[in-house]
């Protein structure tokens, strides 16, 4: 399955006012304290947990509604190449700048992790917290650079390799700006707007030229590794090349073009849609936006928003009239439209169907579960409702006090809980609406794995497969003895 997004050692706090003038210096929320996860392309990646365990915060983080504390959000739904952003070229110009360090820094890590070997159970521990924070400093400070410019960091001129990659970055601007100019056009051409057959043919000619010159760059690239293959330092770092995109180092501007892949579906369709503006207007403010359409003038517009309402349900009269016409189920619908009028890629449904009735949310999620088929969508589905989390979700992440301690598949988390919160989650759901803070108070646990779950999911730093594509975050009583024995068993699970 193709990875859609990468999110490594998220966090995201938010600054509290200071309680009392004698404060001293800033206190935080820590809503999200550090969540590593992959999403995978057309998959529903369920998020549960209690209310305030930071659900929501990780999907508004995850697609730049607000900007991430720290830690790193890769997404693969675009290329490098197609989008171009500005920092691309900031990593490129700095380069010579940097020369060296992230070389004494992974040094410094990997003797970390011989030291490790050496030192006693009550020392590991404290090494081994040290080490794994060395390690997100070093994505956080070199992460990009290293994706972007791999191997070629080993280049004793990294003058040189800085500004021959810039060249690379203008030709690929050059050509991903024809290519999105053609694409609008051609678009416009199959929704039999009006568009122009010169501007196409123009587009296409320069196109060809763009994608020339890019490659005669990409050959000059090739020609720095050439003589660098094989060598230590060049295999060491090319194996960092990376073509996510860092959606936490865009620009306002290009994360509002890419906004169009990353939508949002919220909980209130009452107070999620602008009561002055028409059911039309709702679901044509993103097409005119991402310039789908330049105006409402425009022929095929009207044609194209009464296709998606179809889809999602609503009668093509409904065009003309209001939000507060509607019944709730009905206004969700308008905001899956709106969603999903842009062609996303990646949707987050924040609770989504929490505030319905029963019936009409089944219907809720037969729909999105249908559009997701049709369009190949990925959605990260937020609720504290365990029904329906088990019957849309094909995984499902289980929240804990910012913390993510539990992954794996539906059916493996229902059916196999391991973490203390987990088993408490699931326990819970008859008696949940009567004592909901019970629910917080999760026992330190020793398992049969001798694994150590800590009170508040703080202090669990192995993220360990006990089946297959089934995680849970713990602490090993034994680290070295719990490796020795899994090499022992027949089956490889993979940790990190
Ligand atoms: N904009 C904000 N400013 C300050 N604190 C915030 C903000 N947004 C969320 N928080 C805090 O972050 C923590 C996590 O909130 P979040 O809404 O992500 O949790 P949740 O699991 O989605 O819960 P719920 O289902 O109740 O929304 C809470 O303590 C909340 O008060």
């Amino acid at each position: 399955m193709k990875k859609l997004m990468s999110i490594k050692n998220l966090q995201k706090y938010f600054p509290v006012k200071k309680n009392n003038f004698f404060q001293i210096g800033t206190e935080y929320v820590k809503a999200n304290k550090d969540i590593s996860v992959d999403i995978y392309e057309g998959e529903t990646l369920g998020i549960v947990g209690e209310s305030g365990c930071g659900k929501s915060t990780f999907g508004r983080t995850i697609i730049q509604l607000q900007r991430q504390t720290g830690g790193s959000t890769l997404y693969y739904g675009d290329t490098i190449e197609d989008f171009m952003p500005d920092y691309v070229q900031t990593v490129y110009r700095n380069l010579p700048k940097i020369s060296g360090d992230y070389d004494q820094d992974l040094n410094t890590i990997e003797k970390m992790e011989e030291e490790l070997e050496t030192l006693d159970a009550a020392e590991k521990e404290a090494h081994f917290e040290t080490l794994r924070l060395k390690k997100i400093e070093f994505d956080n400070t070199y992460g990009n650079t290293l994706r972007l410019v791999g191997g070629l960091v080993a280049h004793d001129n990294l003058k040189q390799v800085s500004s021959i990659l810039l060249n690379r970055y203008d030709a690929a601007s050059t050509l991903a700006e024809y290519k999105r100019n053609l694409e609008f056009e051609q678009q416009k051409q199959k929704m039999k707007a009006a568009y122009n057959q010169e501007e196409i043919d123009r587009l296409t000619e320069e196109l060809q030229t763009a994608e020339k010159n890019l490659n005669e760059e990409n050959a000059k690239v090739e020609e720095l590794k050439a003589p660098l293959r094989g060598m230590t330092k060049f295999e060491r770092f090319e194996r960092y090349l990376d073509e996510g995109i860092d959606l936490a180092a865009l620009t306002k501007k290009e994360t509002r073009l890419l906004r169009k892949d990353l939508q949002i579906i919220f909980q209130d369709p009452y107070s999620s849609l602008d009561p002055r503006l028409t059911v039309g207007d709702i679901i044509g403010e993103g097409l005119l936006i991402h310039k789908f359409f330049k105006s409402k003038r425009d022929p095929g517009y009207q044609a194209y928003i009464v296709d998606i309402m179809e889809k999602c349900g609503l009668k093509a009269e409904f065009i003309h009239r209001y939000p507060h016409q509607f019944s709730g189920g009905q206004r969700q619908r308008i905001g899956i439209a709106r969603a999903l009028a842009v062609q996303p890629k990646f949707i987050v449904c924040d609770e989504a169907v929490s505030a319905l009735d029963v019936s009409i949310q089944s219907q809720i999620i037969n729909l999105l579960l249908d559009l997701r088929e049709k369009n190949n969508l990925t959605y990260l589905f937020i609720t504290h409702d365990l029904g329906v989390v088990r019957y849309i979700s094909d995984r499902i992440g289980v929240m804990y006090f910012g913390h993510l301690v539990e992954l794996g598949s539906a059916q493996e988390i229902f059916n196999n809980p391991k973490h203390p919160y987990t088993k408490q989650l699931l326990n819970a759901i008859p008696t949940m609406e009567e004592d909901e803070d019970a629910l917080w108070d999760v026992e330190e646990e020793y398992d049969d794995f001798e694994f150590h779950y800590s009170k508040d999911g703080d202090h669990d730093p192995d993220w360990i497969e006990v089946a297959e594509d089934h995680f849970v975050a713990t602490t090993l009583k034994d680290r070295e003895a719990y490796y020795d024995k899994r090499k022992e068993s027949s089956h490889e699970f993979v940790t990190s």
